[in-house]
């Protein structure tokens, strides 16, 4: 029998089990992810996250992510508050800003004085391939706004790359979404060659909006922080949000600062919640 010891932590009930790889060997399947995400036969978690040494020497940390279905994947952001929180708790690290290595690039976590976290969470990018995104013709690729044909819909959608792919659309009102239905059907789009996250916004003012996110690899989660930021920019770009908002999701609210040019600020809590030992 193998043992791993995990710590889990949650950001506004987006659920994580963080494991630190620094102090004992790491090793597992896809299959065992699965099998511990699950909130009947596991720990139950919306993503692991992993801490690993960087290569690069201007990194503190190395930082990966995998989905409950077991894929790795690029970005996190309700993640990254709760990395930051874990290596400053666990005694990881005396600095209260920490750049770490991910898939998708460097991100830096700055902890704040009342306990909240501010991440940059990178600059965002909109090009089809960048996406990544499949266009069906020479309009969809230079479209701001993509028509995608959903069984017998068509769903304005605007896409957005966090380091993550993100398909966001706006709504009337969050509470009666179709984020289920929809979310599924959009998260595995033929066009999304690597699938993708999708959001529900809803615009209540041009500093505030209300937001869900049905998450690939996982399904609809009560929060999304990397979610929260496609929402932000795509409705910056769009002329209809200023360049700080308040996000309303499920599990809490989180502060997006974003100019164009510029990286995507996220601000917003991290908790821990209880360390075990996983065996297997
Ligand atoms: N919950 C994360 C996003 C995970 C994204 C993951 N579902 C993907 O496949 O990209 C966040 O707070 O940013």
């Amino acid at each position: 029998m193998t043992t791993l010891n995990f710590t889990k932590m949650h950001g506004l009930g987006n659920d994580f089990i963080v494991i630190n790889a620094l102090n004992q060997p790491v090793t597992w399947t896809a299959d065992n992810i699965k099998t511990w995400s699950d909130r009947h036969t596991g720990i139950g978690f919306d993503q692991l996250l992993l801490i690993e040494a960087s290569d690069n020497e201007r990194c503190d940390f190395k930082y990966r992510i995998f989905n409950a279905d077991g894929g790795e994947v690029e970005q996190c952001g309700n993640g990254a508050r709760c990395f930051a929180k874990y290596v400053t708790e666990h005694g990881l690290t005396d600095k209260t800003s920490v750049m770490v290595e991910t898939m998708r690039g460097i991100i830096v976590l700055n902890i704040l004085d009342d306990g909240r976290i501010t991440v940059d969470m990178g600059k965002p990018h909109f090009a089809p391939e960048e996406i990544p995104f499949v266009p069906k013709n020479k309009a969809d690729q230079e479209a701001k706004v993509h028509m995608l044909v959903v069984g017998m819909e068509t769903i304005p959608v605007s896409l957005v790359n966090m380091g993550n792919p993100h398909a966001v659309m706006l709504v009337e009102d969050v509470k009666t979404a179709p984020v289920k239905i929809l979310g599924e059907a959009i998260e595995k789009h033929p066009q999304f060659p690597q699938r993708v996250n999708v959001g529900f916004g809803q615009v209540l003012s041009p500093s505030e909006i209300n937001l869900r996110v049905f998450e690939r690899g996982v399904g609809e989660t009560q929060a999304c922080g990397a979610g929260a930021c496609a929402a932000v920019v795509a409705g910056i770009r769009h002329g209809l949000l200023t360049d700080t908002v308040l996000v309303h999701l499920p599990g809490g609210d989180l502060t997006i600062h974003w100019k164009e040019g510029e990286s995507v600020l996220m601000t917003g809590p991290a908790a821990e919640v209880y360390s075990g030992t996983l065996t297997y």
